[in-house]
């Protein structure tokens, strides 16, 4: 069998995390909403095929509870350091296939994470590969091969930062994955798709749109 995913995961601590949706859904506590999105997308990568382990990195004492029971491994964030740093430390020593994937993915298939990391093995041999969000300037994943720095770019307008630094986007058809949750109406749109069951139980019935 050839070698196994290792899958970082930052979240950031939930008193700061998804500030772009705070208020967004009247009658559900930010956290809670926060951390439900986390839940859920941990929930899809910890059953996806091929995926050895996931580590969270975080700082957030909730986070780092749910992300254990979820059986991920759990790294400390450098401390203010910000989201890139985050990301390479959860792949520092990872040795095999690394995937860096956001935690606001509350419709998050299994089968299209697979599709996608498939797609990446596939693909020409050494190169970074990534997913851009749905409207494309963002990135959801970005994936190395063994003996190839993540050298993550997340941030605005992380798609053109990502294929500046020699990344190639991956092209399929994915919608879950590419659905990302920054405001209420991305929450709407995931929800469209079907959201998990830690988002849905606290969200579901008070979406408008
Ligand atoms: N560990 C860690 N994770 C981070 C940090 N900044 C962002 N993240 C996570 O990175 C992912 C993508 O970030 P964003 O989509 O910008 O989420 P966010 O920063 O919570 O949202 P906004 O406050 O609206 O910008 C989310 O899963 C965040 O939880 C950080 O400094 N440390
Ligand atoms: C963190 C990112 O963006 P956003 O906050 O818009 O999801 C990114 O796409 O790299």
């Amino acid at each position: 069998m050839s070698q196994p995913w290792t899958v970082v995961v930052p979240v950031k601590r939930l008193t700061a995390a998804k500030s772009r949706l705070r208020g967004g859904v009247p009658g559900v506590p930010h956290e809670e909403l926060a951390l439900a999105l986390a839940a859920d997308t941990l929930d899809a990568v910890r059953a996806c095929p091929g995926v050895a382990e996931v580590r969270v990195v975080t700082d957030d004492p909730r986070v780092r509870a749910m992300a254990r029971l979820a059986g991920a491994r759990v790294l400390p964030d450098p401390p203010q350091a910000g989201l890139n740093a985050a990301f390479r430390q959860g792949a520092a020593g990872a040795g095999g296939w690394v995937a860096g994937l956001t935690a606001d993915l509350p419709a998050l298939r299994v089968a299209e994470l697979a599709a996608a990391l498939d797609a990446v093995r596939a693909g020409p041999a050494g190169v970074r590969r990534f997913v851009s969000d749905a409207p494309g300037t963002g990135t959801v994943l970005l994936a190395a091969p063994p003996g190839v720095p993540l050298d993550p770019r997340f941030g605005p307008d992380s798609a053109v930062a990502h294929a500046a630094s020699g990344a190639r986007p991956l092209a399929g058809d994915w919608p879950s994955l590419r659905r990302d949750v920054d405001t209420a109406d991305d929450l709407v749109a995931a929800a469209r798709l079907g959201l998990g069951p830690r988002t849905a139980a606290l969200a579901a019935g008070c979406l408008t749109g």
